[in-house]
């Protein structure tokens, strides 16, 4: 018998050689931080192999973070990924390869991008719905922008941080409808919000827009986001200008990105468009559907709450692209956005507890007791699969964080 090896990956595997997601990570022997690439239950010190195989992408993959690689461009990133496939799966190359594996609980990962600019966008329909429906009960539901442009707001790129992360409890102003004045103190409806983000690699010039048919020139790929937000300080906060504290305290990302190649057999078409949109999100005549068929899961203290199918989203991640750029703005290397709040149309697929629990209204249960909105040690986990080529999954890693109390 063969000596198994660590590349001899189950067959079933979400983090098969049909993945290859990125990271950055740094070991207790070695605190460098290098780039790595999730195989199986381990992480190819992708640096490392391309310098001991003599690759050509020693340099880019020989760093300590993304940016390099996303400021490469399209053609490195299908190239690199080529080279990354066969080193994983040719046994020619394994003697060279397998001691530069690490097991992934030997790892600490780290945010793996240098952040740009962030926005946070309000895609889901029903997300939508049900928040109109809460914030502004005397109003129609959804606003009368809202099916004509992928609403957004500029968020607070320095508050990203890597899945594991502790979230503390932000302070700040509320005021309930009927309480006689503001109060402040530790926010008491302290939320989630189950998202996928994007990082954009290819950077654009400024005064250009970046047209529907260019995502995939631009975009590098996408990975979970938990947008946390204190919807006791937004409510108070928002109007006129939208989310400032109550969401700028800490948004959380996964230490792994999934390239959007990777992603190829979860491509599907997004719901049908109510009205006739503008040319520059018009994406009727693309050659490919804009939607990903992604299955998220989320957890409190490991149980799972809700399933939000990001397959139902109103705008595509390409419609936020052209439209964030319309006006001229540059992207830049590192810039990400958030897709919104997922949330399907059944009670069960809503990716926030302000939807969960109506507000508060509808405690759900746990096993350690009711929640309404967090409570100080909560753990809230995010995971998610995508359809792979030849009836595979796509394991889309995890985000995770663990509330702890204001200081
Ligand atoms: O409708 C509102 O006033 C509030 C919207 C949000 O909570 C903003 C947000 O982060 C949107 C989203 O994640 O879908
Ligand atoms: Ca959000
Ligand atoms: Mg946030």
């Amino acid at each position: 018998m063969p000596q198994q090896s660590p590349l001899d990956v189950p067959e079933g595997d979400p983090f098969g050689p049909h993945n290859l997601p990125y990271g950055v990570f740094s070991t207790a022997e070695d605190d460098r931080r290098r780039v790595g690439v999730r195989i199986g239950g381990f992480v190819l010190d992708a640096g490392a192999a391309a310098t001991a195989l003599g690759s050509p992408f020693a340099d880019l993959l020989g760093r300590s973070s993304l940016n390099p690689l996303l400021g490469a461009g399209h053609t490195a990133w299908r190239d690199v990924r080529r080279a990354l496939t066969a080193w994983v799966t040719d046994p020619g190359h394994r003697p060279t390869v397998e001691p530069h594996l690490v097991p992934l609980d030997e790892v600490t990962l780290h945010l793996p991008y240098e952040v740009a600019d962030y926005v946070d966008f309000y895609a889901s329909e029903h997300h939508a719905t049900n928040v109109g429906r809460m914030f502004r009960p005397d109003g129609d539901a959804l606003t009368p922008n809202w099916k004509h442009l992928p609403i957004g707001y500029h968020g607070r790129s320095g508050t990203i941080v890597v899945s594991g992360t502790d979230v503390v409890r932000p302070s700040g102003q509320r005021k309930a409808p009927t309480d006689p004045a503001p109060v402040f103190g530790p926010s008491v409806k302290l939320d989630i919000e189950a998202e996928v983000g994007f990082v954009v690699g290819t950077p654009s010039e400024l005064g250009r827009p970046v047209a529907l048919g260019d995502f995939e020139e631009h975009v590098f790929g996408l990975f979970l986001l938990n947008d946390w937000s204190a919807r006791d300080i937004q409510a108070w906060e928002y109007v006129p200008l939208g989310p400032f504290l109550g969401k700028s305290f800490a948004t959380s990302v996964s230490a792994w990105v999934t390239p959007l190649e990777a992603l190829d057999a979860a491509r599907v078409a997004p719901p049908a468009r109510d009205f006739p949109l503008q040319p520059y999100l018009d994406d009727s005549g693309l050659d490919r559907p804009g939607g990903f068929d992604l299955h998220i899961s989320v957890s409190i203290n490991g149980q799972e709450v809700a399933q939000p199918p990001f397959a139902t989203m109103y705008w595509t991640a390409a419609q936020q692209l052209a439209h964030m750029t319309v006006n001229g703005a540059s992207l830049r290397t590192g810039d990400v956005f958030g897709s919104g709040t997922v949330s399907g149309p059944e009670v069960g697929q809503r990716g926030s507890l302000l939807e969960l629990t109506w507000n508060g209204r509808d405690a759900i249960e746990l096993t350690d007791g009711k929640r309404t909105f967090l409570e100080d040690g909560d753990t809230v986990t995010l995971t998610a699969w995508a359809p792979g080529p030849d009836g595979t999954r796509v394991g889309l890693g995890e985000v995770t964080g663990r509330i702890v109390g204001s200081r």
